[in-house]
């Protein structure tokens, strides 16, 4: 691997608005093959590598080194890395893409306004019902990295594919780990958050890989990369190669 492997997002939410972001600066992502084509070019970044994958692809393919750049949501590279922000460098957050990851309780709950709240409650329920409580998520690591930080472990995890604001009707879990922009979903579902419950607040970013390998031909395209993507911060992006490159 020694080209610069570079990915933005095949699909979803995050793909039109970093298209336009590229197109924007002047590089028209063109998908070979048409919309479903997972391959792209973008003119005037002859020696990169383009690849078109899922935002949940791109955050584990830079975590794990099979990417060297890419664009994805925080909250993904985030709950991706086992050991946390050191695992991924964030060039620039680019402004869209915004939501964020939070911890929330049926609103009935009128006793549980704070994690520690929480705590008690998982505590008295254990003592009750012989049991721990339920939080569903699929943001597996972030939040058990958040609950541990707040101290509270009163609790199992009870991982989610989606549709996680619907849990506690179902009586599949009893609290929820999701993220929200708007906030409709969770007044939708009866669930309010937390008054010290938001993890993160995520939006989409350019990031770097520290696994990958980082040939010299892959360093200098990407220092010619980010110097046409940060038009207006050349000197920051030399700066934030060499620094990263040197803290690999
Ligand atoms: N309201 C929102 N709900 C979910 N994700 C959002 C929202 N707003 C912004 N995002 C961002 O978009 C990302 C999800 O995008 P998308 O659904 O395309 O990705 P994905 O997880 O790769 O998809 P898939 O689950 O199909 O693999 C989130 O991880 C987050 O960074
Ligand atoms: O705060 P809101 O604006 O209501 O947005 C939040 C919801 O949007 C996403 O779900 P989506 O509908 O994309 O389905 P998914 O569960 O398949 O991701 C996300 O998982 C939340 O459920």
């Amino acid at each position: 691997m020694s080209k610069l492997s570079f990915a933005i997002p095949s699909k979803g939410r995050l793909k039109e608005q970093t298209e336009q972001w590229l197109a924007e600066l002047g590089f028209p992502v063109s998908q070979i093959g048409g919309e479903r084509g997972y391959q792209a070019e973008i003119a005037g970044l002859g020696d990169v590598e383009m690849r078109l994958l899922s935002a949940s692809e791109i955050a584990r393919g830079l975590i794990e080194g099979s990417l060297h750049i890419g664009v994805t949501g925080e909250d993904l590279l985030h709950d991706f890395a086992p050991d946390g922000a050191s695992e991924f460098r964030i060039v620039r957050q680019l402004g869209f893409g915004g939501a964020d990851v939070i911890v929330a309780v049926p609103q009935a709950w009128l006793d549980v306004d704070t994690m520690a709240d929480l705590e008690a409650a998982g505590a008295a329920f254990r003592k009750l019902h012989h049991r721990r409580l339920r939080v569903a998520t699929k943001y597996m690591r972030l939040t058990r990295r958040f609950f541990a930080a707040k101290s509270v472990g009163e609790y199992r995890l009870v991982e989610s594919a989606g549709a996680t604001e619907a849990a506690p009707t179902t009586g599949a879990a009893d609290v929820i780990v999701d993220i929200t922009s708007t906030g409709a979903t969770l007044k939708a579902n009866g669930l309010k958050i937390l008054d010290d419950g938001v993890i993160l607040k995520s939006q989409a970013s350019l990031a770097l890989s520290p696994a990958a390998d980082w040939s010299d031909e892959a360093q200098a395209s990407c220092l010619r990369l980010l110097e046409r993507l940060e038009p207006n911060a050349s000197p920051n992006a030399k700066n934030l190669l060499n620094t990263f490159l040197t803290h690999v």
